[in-house]
């Protein structure tokens, strides 16, 4: 399929069907979208809207039941399991709502794991990790596990490790959700620097505050988009404002 060439990820007609207790839950339904290169997009919606499953298919972490994946140009959804972890290890990145680091590893093994899965070398990878490390403020924690740190530490080695192989897409689901205030701004911060340098992000969260950092908002209703705000329409509204028009959209009150 021909791409407009700055279109990094393209669904078409996504969904994803989960059969639990001998029922089945349509938690993704029919979602088309692009992804631009360098684009800032956040997701929002209610608990159990789909957001996570939306992220889970469009990393090529999960399969969809049905629709197409396009990544630069290629497409992907139909990709091996091998040759699909071969893709992820490579081009994305996942920040998970659980953080999800190993637990017997130290901090900065856990850096440089995916280092080593995507072929660095040992010297590339483990001059990323400390540079990543010292980058998230945390260098002093390196031989640390992951249980000997706080949760906005924790986080932080969580965003150096999707961030070692470089990847063109970040993917990070709720990376604030369980930080405090301080925390949660640093962990933005981290993220729009690396929006800045190029990445595309695509974040899930609840927080109107971290949604306004974006370009863009898609609002996921019971599996499908439920709306769109592309915040370079209003390029004169300040943080403030922002945050005012996307509380409006998502909850649908003027
Ligand atoms: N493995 C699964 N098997 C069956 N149903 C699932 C599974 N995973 C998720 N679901 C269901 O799919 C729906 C969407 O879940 P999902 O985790 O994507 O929602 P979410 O919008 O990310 O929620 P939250 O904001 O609470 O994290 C929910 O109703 C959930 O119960």
């Amino acid at each position: 399929m021909p791409l407009n060439p700055s279109v990094i990820l393209k669904a078409v007609h996504l969904c994803k069907t989960y059969a639990a207790g001998g029922e089945q839950f349509h938690a993704v339904r029919n979602v088309s979208l692009d992804i631009r290169e360098g684009e800032f997009t956040v997701i929002m919606g209610d608990s159990g809207s789909g957001k996570s499953t939306l992220l889970y298919v469009l990393s090529g972490m999960d399969a969809p039941t049905s629709g197409e994946i396009h990544f630069e140009g290629e497409r992907i959804d139909r990709y091996k399991e091998k040759k699909m972890a071969a893709f992820r290890s490579r081009k994305i990145g996942y920040v998970y709502q659980s953080i999800n680091l190993v637990p017997d590893l130290t901090l900065f093994e856990n850096i440089a794991l995916p280092g080593y899965i995507a072929g660095l070398g040992k010297a590339e990878t483990e001059k990323r990790a400390a540079e990543l490390m010292n980058e998230m403020e945390i260098s002093p924690l390196r031989r640390r596990l992951p249980s000997q740190v706080s949760g906005g530490q924790q986080q932080r080695a969580a965003i150096a490790r999707a961030l070692i192989h470089s990847p063109s897409l970040l993917f990070a689901d709720e990376p604030t959700g369980s930080l405090n205030h301080e925390h949660g701004v640093a962990v933005l911060d981290i993220l729009t620097a690396c929006n800045r340098r190029g990445q595309s992000v695509v974040m899930v969260t609840h927080d109107i505050k971290a949604a306004a950092r974006a370009d863009r908002l898609i609002l996921i209703r019971d599996g499908r988009i439920g709306g769109e705000l592309h915040f370079g329409e209003f390029p004169e509204a300040n943080a403030a404002q922002r945050e005012e028009m996307i509380f409006a959209f998502v909850t649908g009150k003027e």
